[in-house]
Order: structure tokens, then C-alpha cells, then sequence
């Protein structure tokens, strides 16, 4: 029998329905916090699974918002053929409508290792791109397993809540509308809509151990404890989270009263540090020094630090990288050191 009706579309699958819903809610998001109508998102597009399904979603969904949506892709030259995977990757959103769609081939030093340096030169790109198209936000393709596997990471390492509070869904310019997302349902979108993502041979480099983790340990934990695991892992970062963001603002909104300046430095009150409990105190102290001194300080650090508060003995001056700690009367004087090997300033 002939068929008279108007052709149908093909019902929307499931996976690329639920990466659209992500995209759509955090850019409605951004629009109610202030990214203007007319206003550039940029995908940062490396062409695996989920920057691809994820530059599809924002295709789709940027112009039902008045937002424009381009791409950037960032060629770290480490592999060979790095730059046709870029190139691919380009033209796929091109092909989405994508526009303007920019390929950024970078440098990358190996100061603090191959991977925070091919991270470091990727962002600074990113971010170089974002200023020269006056992109309004850079949407990033981490997903909810991305967020389990740093959750685990961090507990292996015995990490307090900055670490395990995991990846945010929005920092300054970039945001993360993947992150209640599985990996599997970006792999299941792009098939969906028949795109072929590039493998990064570094996702099965066992090497990493982040690697590692998203192959054999979350596996066994799903298989041992239940599917939801993944999803547990990502709320307790989630929970994490809002708990000490709310003590960073605490510290934030003290740190002007109890800082004040000392010769070569700055000096903190040790009743200030006295009176509050370790979890401010800690906070203090890193801030204090990522503020002044642009330096990270570990637990060990701050424990260390601490002492000169809660256990003072008359001890001498404490070197954490570049900064110098010691106790004068009743301040914390932090100053400067010079270059040392130790140092993690930059
Ligand atoms: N070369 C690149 N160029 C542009 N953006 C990138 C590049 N590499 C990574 N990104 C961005 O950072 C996100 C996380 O990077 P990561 O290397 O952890 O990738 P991933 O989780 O395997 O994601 P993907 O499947 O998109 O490669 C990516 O989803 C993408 O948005």
C-alpha cells in the first residue's frame, strides 16, 4: 500500500537527547547569569566522544538560545598525524555549523611532565582563542565518569575536599555541561548521529593512572558495589563541593582583617590562626600563599605551618615552596624565597 503520510523524522535517541539536555541547561544557565543574546560559546573540540557529541548538542542547541557557537581545536603536536586528527576534528563542526572554527597548534613544554604540560599549553591556547573571538563561555567535554575517576584518584592520594570536590560545572569562562553525563551515552550520541570520534591512544595507555582507573578499577567497584557507583563518586564531589566553597568564602571574606603587611611580606595574626579550627586555619594558610606568593601548599605544608601556632616551641623558620614561614612575636611572617629546586611558583 502506498504511504501517503509526510515522511517522519526518526525518533531521537535516548543518548542524544540526554547530551542536549546538559548543553541546553548549562547554557540557559550562563544567559540567566549574564552571557548576552548574540554572544560566541566556543567548544573546545579535541574530536574524541565526548567534545564531539558535545559540539553536536551545542549546534543544535546555541541558536534556540540567541547564542552563537563556534570551535576550537588544539593540535598539541605530540603524536604524529596529531595535526590531520586536528584538521578532522575541524571539519566535523564546520560541518555542524560551527563558526568560526579555530585550530591552535601549540608548544609543549615538559616542565612539570608530557601531561600537565600538553594541559598547561592546551588551556593557555583555549583561552588565547576565547579573548580573540570574544567568546562568551568555552564548553569543555568532561563527563560524570571523568568526574568519578578524579573523585577515586584523589582518595588514593589521600586528598582533603579541594581535590575530591573534582572538576567544576562552571569556572570564570569555562563551563562543564557534560559532567551528570555517562561516557557511554557520548559514545552512544555519536553513533547516533552517525559521527566517528577519534581514539586518543593515551585512553589506553596503562601507564596513567587515570587510565588505569577508568579500566580496571571502576569496573570491578560497579561490578562489586553496583552500577550507581560512578554516579555516588560524582555526588560526593558534588557535595564536597558546596561545603568548601562555602568555607573559601569564609576565609575570603576574613582574610583582609587578619593579614597585614610585614617587611619583604606578609604577616598573619597567630591569635587569628589560634582561634579557628583547622579546616579555616588550612585555608588560610593556602590562601595566604597562592594569593601573595602564586605558591601551592600541600596538607604536609600547612601542618607543618600550623605548628608554629598550636605546638610553639621557639622552632625556626619553616621553607614550604617559595616562601619563607617563620613566627615573630605574635604574627605568621611569610616572605619570599629565592629560586630553590623545591619551589612550585609559576
Ligand atoms: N586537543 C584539544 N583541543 C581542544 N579541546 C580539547 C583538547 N583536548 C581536550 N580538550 C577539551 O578538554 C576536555 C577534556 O579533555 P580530556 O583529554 O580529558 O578528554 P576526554 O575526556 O577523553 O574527552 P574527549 O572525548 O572530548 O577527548 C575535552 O572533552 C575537550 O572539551
Amino acid at each position: 500500500m502506498p504511504n501517503n503520510s509526510s515522511p517522519r523524522r526518526p525518533p531521537l535517541s535516548p543518548a542524544v537527547a540526554e547530551v542536549r539536555v546538559g548543553v541546553r541547561r548549562a547554557l540557559a544557565a550562563a544567559r540567566d547569569s549574564g552571557l548576552a543574546e548574540g554572544a560566541l560559546v566556543l567548544v573546545a573540540l579535541s574530536g574524541g566522544p565526548d567534545s564531539l557529541a558535545l559540539a553536536s548538542a551545542t549546534a543544535f542547541e546555541a541558536p534556540k538560545l540567541a547564542l552563537r557557537a563556534g570551535a576550537v581545536v588544539v593540535d598539541h603536536g605530540l603524536q604524529p598525524g596529531s595535526a590531520e586528527v586536528a584538521d578532522r576534528a575541524a571539519r566535523a563542526a564546520e560541518h555542524m555549523g560551527l563558526s568560526p572554527v579555530i585550530v591552535r597548534r601549540v608548544m609543549v613544554g615538559h616542565g612539570g611532565g608530557p601531561e600537565s604540560g600538553a594541559r598547561d599549553a592546551r588551556y593557555g591556547a583555549i583561552t588565547d582563542v576565547a579573548a580573540a573571538t570574544d567568546a562568551g563561555a568555552v564548553l569543555l567535554g568532561h563527563t560524570l565518569d571523568d568526574q568519578a575517576e578524579t573523585v577515586l584518584l584523589g582518595l588514593a592520594r589521600g586528598s582533603g575536599a579541594a581535590s575530591l570536590r573534582g572538576m567544576a560545572p562552571t569556572n570564570g569562562l569555562y563551563l562543564r555541561p557534560l559532567l551528570d553525563v555517562r561516557r557511554e551515552t557520548t559514545h552512544a550520541a555519536c553513533a547516533a548521529e552517525g559521527l566517528q570520534p577519534w581514539t586518543d591512544p593515551h585512553n589506553s595507555d596503562t601507564r596513567f593512572s587515570r587510565v588505569r582507573v577508568r579500566n580496571a578499577v571502576l569496573p570491578v567497584l560497579e561490578r562489586e558495589l553496583g552500577p550507581g557507583v560512578a554516579d555516588a563518586l560524582a555526588r560526593t564531589a558534588e557535595q564536597l563541593r558546596e561545603d568548601s566553597e562555602a568555607l573559601d568564602r569564609m576565609v575570603e571574606e576574613m582574610i583582609e582583617e587578619i593579614c597585614e603587611p610585614a617587611e619583604a611580606g606578609i604577616a598573619v595574626s597567630v591569635s587569628a590562626l589560634a582561634v579557628n579550627p583547622a579546616a579555616l586555619r588550612n585555608r588560610i594558610l593556602r590562601l595566604v600563599a597562592s594569593s601573595e606568593f602564586g605558591s601551592s601548599l600541600d596538607r604536609g605544608h600547612t601542618v607543618e605551618i600550623a605548628r608554629l601556632v598550636t605546638d610553639w616551641r621557639g622552632q625556626g623558620p619553616i621553607d614550604v615552596p617559595g616562601i619563607r614561614v617563620s613566627r615573630e612575636g605574635s604574627l605568621i611572617v611569610f616572605t619570599a624565597r629565592g629560586n630553590d629546586s623545591e619551589s612550585r611558583i609559576g
